[in-house]
């Protein structure tokens, strides 16, 4: 029995739930005008809840955004941030009560997944939410990084000054083709989050668009570190989304041209981006680390099995999904579709273990030798791994 109540807050009571979350953060409140020009602007109503008992102590938010699924189609996805609860009330069990009522409302709302990008690697498995996703980070060394005279030079690139790239990024984001699993839209909640993060940078936050025969095809939003006039100067590339590799090759053109950098860096890139093939001395870029980048929850698991698409023979799940109980139960995962199915399982599995052979960042084989998956014989784990592969790594490319 709980001491505290749960329930969707008021716009009027965001502005407290925000503070809240940035306390837990340990990050001070958003001032008057910060609130005003950004942070409500964040915030889709009717997606905000809140644990009370004298007053608010925990929270949780989402925004609806589509997330890209293997073989193209897009699904509606719940972004969960925001997540908080008070430090003198942690570990009674108010953020599993929050978790609770977000995934039925979420599941109520008909939409197939929830996402989100994790604080720390123990929170969220126990709701059902798996790594789904993984990013690699890297580090350019100028001096080293000659391109090498093969790689194609085409088209044009352009600086938008900051007003321009806030008007104009969300529409070419969105013509941007969603070239892997893992990608998602960016809806208008998303973007304010954006223009607060490059308007109070200290260094200047510059957007380069690449254009080619047909127009805009890619950009790069970057900023230069540079504190004092000896220091070495590192350029951080904070977005980079591009339709072809010309786009690529041209971006990464530009940005070694930039005057008055030592180092290029680039986080949370999709793990097999080929940037050392554009150098003669490979040796040149340096991976600096990668870890998990997005974490997905099947909040409807038919629906979200249903909607992407696999290669090979049948394989049976048997779901375990101890939040959203209706999960639970055995599937016919087939590339003819997926139904339910009284047959005995190939394979149990929970549902956050679901989540990361989804997007096939690990393979089902992996995930048995670990212990995460109970394959009812070992020879149907070949059969798993081929039904879940992707020909791309997954990878979202968004933060939330
Ligand atoms: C998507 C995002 O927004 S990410 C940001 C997440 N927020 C933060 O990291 C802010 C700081 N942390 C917090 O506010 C809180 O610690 C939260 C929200 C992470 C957890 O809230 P709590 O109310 O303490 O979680 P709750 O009590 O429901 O915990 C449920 C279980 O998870 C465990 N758990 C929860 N958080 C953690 C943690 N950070 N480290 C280890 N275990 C944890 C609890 O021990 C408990 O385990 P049990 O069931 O075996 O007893």
């Amino acid at each position: 029995m709980s001491d505290y109540t749960v329930r969707t807050l008021r716009p009027d009571e965001h502005r407290t739930a925000a503070d809240l979350f940035r306390l837990t953060l340990h990050h001070v409140p958003a001032t008057d005008e910060t609130w005003r020009r950004f942070t409500e602007r964040m915030l889709q109503p009717g997606r905000t809840l809140g644990a009370f008992d004298t007053e608010l102590i925990g929270t949780v938010r989402s925004f609806d955004a589509e997330i890209t699924l293997p073989g193209g189609a897009r699904a509606g996805v719940a972004a969960v941030t925001g997540v908080g609860v008070r430090p003198d009330r942690t570990r009674r069990g108010i953020l599993t009560e929050l978790m609770r009522a977000q995934l039925t409302d979420i599941a109520s709302r008909g939409l197939p997944f929830a996402a989100l990008r994790a604080s720390e690697g123990v929170i969220y498995n126990r709701f059902g939410y798996g790594v789904t996703t993984r990013s690699r980070s890297y580090r350019i060394d100028r001096r080293r990084a000659v391109l090498r005279a093969d790689v194609p030079a085409a088209g044009q690139v352009e600086l938008w000054p900051l007003d321009t790239a806030l008007e104009r990024l969300p529409e070419l984001y969105a013509s941007l083709p969603h070239t892997r699993p893992g990608m998602m839209t960016r809806p208008p909640y998303w973007w304010p989050g954006w223009e607060r993060h490059a308007r109070e940078a200290t260094s200047p936050v510059v957007t380069a668009v690449h254009h080619g025969p047909n127009g805009p095809d890619g950009y790069v939003v970057y900023t230069v570190e540079r504190k004092n006039w000896n220091d070495p100067a590192v350029l951080e590339v904070l977005s980079l989304h591009t339709a072809t590799g010309e786009a690529f090759n041209g971006l990464w053109r530009y940005l070694l041209g930039v005057d008055l950098v030592d180092t290029l860096r680039a986080e949370e890139r999709p793990v097999d981006e080929p940037a050392e093939l554009l150098f003669t001395d490979l040796r040149a870029v340096q991976d600096t680390g990668g870890g998990d980048e997005l974490w997905l929850r099947l909040v409807d698991v038919p629906a979200a099995l249903g909607a992407r698409e696999y290669a090979g023979e049948p394989v049976v799940l048997e779901v375990v999904d101890p939040v959203l109980e209706t999960n639970s139960g055995r599937y016919q995962v087939s590339p003819d579709g997926v139904r339910r199915t009284g047959a005995a399982a190939d394979l149990r599995l929970g549902v956050d273990a679901l989540a990361m052979i989804y997007l096939g960042a690990w393979r089902p084989s992996l995930l048995a030798a670990a212990g995460r998956i109970q394959p009812a014989d070992p020879a149907v784990l070949l059969r798993a791994d081929r039904l879940f592969a992707t020909s791309v790594p997954a990878w979202c490319g968004t933060h939330f």
